[in-house]
């Protein structure tokens, strides 16, 4: 019975690994930074698809393709919300039923016995199902050995694999150096839960979201690719929304190119406005809802 285990940037994957080997084919959808698909291809994985993302949930469709290929009995991945997003589109392509809370996960001939945990840990429930299942692992990380490496296959925007040799040497870059939108944050976002604000903005207007080096070096909570400037990735957009980021000199390094800055900052002094094309002046925490709602108007 094979397995599919779908992996974001967003939370530690060994303990998922763990449950998922002794099941046996276990192919592993990395949906993320590449760095992250080389960690996932010494974990004991047969195989790697990696897709590289800063917002692995837009790229849901194109996963669910992929799963549908390999038609796996057994879908595992953890509770992130890149990863939701992804498990609901995987569970109308599997036609699979969903299960919350997995801490185990064994088979019987062709039925799958999943122990679920519930009422917040209280209660330890035997489920089984002879369905396809996508499962979400409430268990605990754990430290594996390393594995001889596996290779990694990129995923295209198709879903078909192709190959490509990620141990050369070259930039890291991701979807940004091609876009023509940008929603980019800042320090002015105080905290990781707030990152669904900008990704919903994003999404409303077909933008890749970026971010300045503190989010992603500091903070990590974007993978390093995403960041902009000159120590980071250089992109060149019809229109780059600049939120709640001072425009140091060497961010802006990373926007030259761009055609239209829009800055949205709560103080008027920031450097940013001497760069942007347009700028509001407020609380991004109010004017990015508002904008959204002209949009949706
Ligand atoms: C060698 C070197 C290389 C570097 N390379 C890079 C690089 O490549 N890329 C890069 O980005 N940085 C780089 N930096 C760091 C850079 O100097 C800045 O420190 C960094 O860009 C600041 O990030 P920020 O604008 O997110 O944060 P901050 O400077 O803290 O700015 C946050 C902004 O958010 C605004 N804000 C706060 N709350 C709100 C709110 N509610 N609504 C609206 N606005 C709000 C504030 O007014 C402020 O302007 C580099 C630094 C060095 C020394």
């Amino acid at each position: 019975m094979s397995t599919c285990i779908i992996i974001t940037d967003e939370a530690p994957f060994n303990g998922l690994i763990n449950i998922a080997k002794p099941l046996g084919e276990m192919n592993a959808i990395v949906v993320g930074s590449k760095d992250l698909a080389k960690k996932v291809a010494i974990s004991g994985v047969s195989s790697v698809l990696f897709l590289e993302a800063c917002l692995p949930e837009a790229k849901a469709n194109i996963v669910a393709k992929a799963v549908r290929e390999l038609s796996p009995k057994i879908v595992l991945t953890s509770p992130t919300s890149g990863a939701r997003a992804i498990a609901g589109a995987i569970a109308i392509a599997l036609d699979a039923v969903i299960i919350q809370g997995i801490i185990n996960i064994s088979t019987e001939n062709d039925t799958v016995v999943v122990e679920q945990m519930a009422l917040n840990g209280r209660v330890l429930d035997t489920l089984t199902s002879k369905n396809h299942i996508v499962g979400f692992f409430a268990g605990e990380d754990i430290e594996l050995s390393e594995n001889s490496p596996v290779a990694i296959n990129a995923l295209d925007g198709d879903g078909y694999a192709m190959d490509i040799n990620i141990s050369s040497a070259g930039s890291e870059t991701s979807g940004l150096a091609e876009a023509s939108r940008v929603v980019s944050f800042g320090r002015g976002i105080k905290a990781k839960e707030d990152i669904a604000l900008i990704n919903s903005f994003a999404s409303a207007i077909g933008a890749e979201v970026g971010c300045s080096m503190p989010i992603a070096d500091d903070l990590s909570w974007l993978p390093k690719e995403c960041y902009i400037g000159r120590s980071g990735q250089t992109t060149s957009p019809r229109v780059y929304f600049a939120i709640g980021i001072s425009g140091a000199p060497q961010h802006l390094e990373g926007v030259r190119r761009a055609k239209v800055i829009v800055a949205i900052n709560n103080d008027p002094e920031a450097r940013i406005f001497r760069s942007a094309d347009y700028g509001i002046v407020g609380d991004l925490y109010e004017i990015i809802p508002a904008l959204k709602k002209v949009l949706n108007s």
